[in-house]
């Protein structure tokens, strides 16, 4: 199985929410702990074995592909007892014929036990474990209701799926507070041995609904919505990604496996970035809430962007609805001319459409909120890239830019 999945390049993809949006912590951050006040009506928020069955049978058959990946993600996923996760591979050799098939868990990593990283390792599933970087960084946000730190409990989680062998890979958010220190982050992962390094910048903005979710969709944009104090900042992004950027050229490339670097790389070459932000469309990954209502993205889960029920319409029909498909095109053609006319379009695409709520200085609606830091990036990158682009194509390791920049030829 590949250390790293990249589920985007693949035609059907849901990430599945076994607890919908229930969770051991409260990270001041998080934008999915809210959305369950969109079924209060719902006394449990836990996926029944009939509509797991029904989920796993249907997605396998849905896909044109011979391999399977499915991804459980929440909420806190490890809420769900060991024997939920027995029954899955349980049902997905029932309905493989076949296929063969992988599955991705993420979790903040609180409630791994021995058991837990036995049955990871023991069926070969990848675990992401959401780590913000050193303990003040990483506790400021992520706590438990009654606002206690949750770093130890990772960190002994780690180490369980270490000693156990299990693959895994860190997904740390960039925050206001984490941001400035971008060597400090990134030396605590490599201090880790973590190979394969996930950043996503925080960008939220408040919007107060009725039925109590507070955070904005990007829809909510024309009074002026605050943005949430723990958002990064465009320059904040465009230093953070630059910093480690330069450690990362000189000394890891081709040891430490940094997804947004890759992704940039990709495209610069011409491939699918492995990262649907960097990606020129949406729309290839959706998400399924523990009561079978499918939504667009993961990032999408508004009431508007809902596209049907399991129970009354097939995945493929939601997936590939007019709707869905209307959703990843828009990515594209909804950019504005700053974008359309960029020289970094190609590596940046306008970013995800979450953050697309500012206006360009001519009063265009629908910029990037990070371009600013994107641009900075690509820009500061884009002579490294060309070197690697070069020696990718010649059939050469892209790492060799280590070795050129030594030599001061770059
Ligand atoms: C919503 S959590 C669900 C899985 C699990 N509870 C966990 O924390 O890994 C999935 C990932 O989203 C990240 N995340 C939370 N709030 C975010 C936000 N507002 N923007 C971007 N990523 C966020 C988390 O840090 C985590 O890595
Ligand atoms: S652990 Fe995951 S789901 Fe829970 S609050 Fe934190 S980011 Fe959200
Ligand atoms: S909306 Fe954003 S998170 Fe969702 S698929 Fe598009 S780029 Fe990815
Ligand atoms: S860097 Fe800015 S202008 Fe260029 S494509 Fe990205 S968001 Fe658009």
């Amino acid at each position: 199985m590949p250390a790293t999945i990249t589920p985007f390049s693949r035609p059907l993809y849901l990430m599945a929410k076994p607890v919908g949006a229930l969770c051991n912590l409260a990270c001041k951050y998080c934008y999915y702990l809210e959305k369950s006040n969109l079924y209060q009506e719902n006394p449990k928020h836990i996926m029944s074995d009939a509509l797991l069955e029904k989920f796993i049978k249907e997605y396998i058959e849905s896909q044109t592909m011979p391999q399977v990946l499915f991804t459980w993600h929440g909420g806190e996923t490890l809420m769900r007892p060991l024997s939920f996760y027995q029954r899955v591979m349980e049902l997905q050799r029932k309905y493989a014929h076949g296929r063969t098939i992988d599955n991705c868990i993420q979790t903040n990593g609180t409630l791994l036990t021995d058991d837990w990283c036995r049955f990871f390792h023991d069926n070969h599933w990848l675990v992401g474990i959401s780590i913000d970087g050193p303990q003040e960084f990483h506790d400021e946000y992520r706590k438990n209701k009654q606002g206690k730190p949750s770093f130890v409990k990772v960190m002994q989680g780690i180490n369980l799926l270490k000693k156990h062998r299990v693959e895994w890979n860190a997904m740390a958010v960039v925050n206001d507070f984490n941001a400035d220190y971008p060597l400090d982050f990134y030396h605590f992962f490599k201090q880790l041995d973590c190979r394969y390094i996930q950043f996503t910048p925080i960008v939220e903005r408040l919007h107060q609904h009725s039925d109590g979710r507070h955070l904005a969709s990007v829809d909510e944009r024309n009074s002026s919505e605050p943005l949430a104090d723990f958002s990064v900042t465009p320059q904040q992004w465009g230093n953070f990604l630059c910093t480690i950027f330069d450690e990362w050229v000189r000394n890891d490339v081709g040891e430490f496996y940094i997804q947004l670097f890759d992704a940039t790389l990709a495209n610069w070459v011409g491939e699918q970035p492995g990262i649907c932000t960097l990606a020129k469309t949406c729309g290839h990954a959706g998400v399924i809430e523990f009561n079978g209502d499918v939504y667009s993205c993961d990032h999408f889960v508004f009431p508007q962007y809902k596209l049907g029920n399991i129970y009354s319409n097939t995945l493929i029909e939601m997936m590939y609805s007019d709707r869905q498909l209307q959703f990843g095109q828009d990515k594209q053609d909804k950019l504005p001319r700053q974008c359309k006319e960029c020289t970094y379009r190609f590596a940046c695409n306008g970013e995800c459409p979450k953050n697309r709520f500012c206006t360009t200085p001519d009063g265009e609606p629908g910029l990037n909120y990070l371009c600013q830091g994107y641009y900075q990036f690509f820009d500061h990158v884009a002579p490294y890239m060309d070197f690697m682009k070069r020696e990718f194509l010649a059939q050469r390791p892209p790492a060799n830019v280590m070795e050129a920049i030594r030599k001061g030829t770059i």
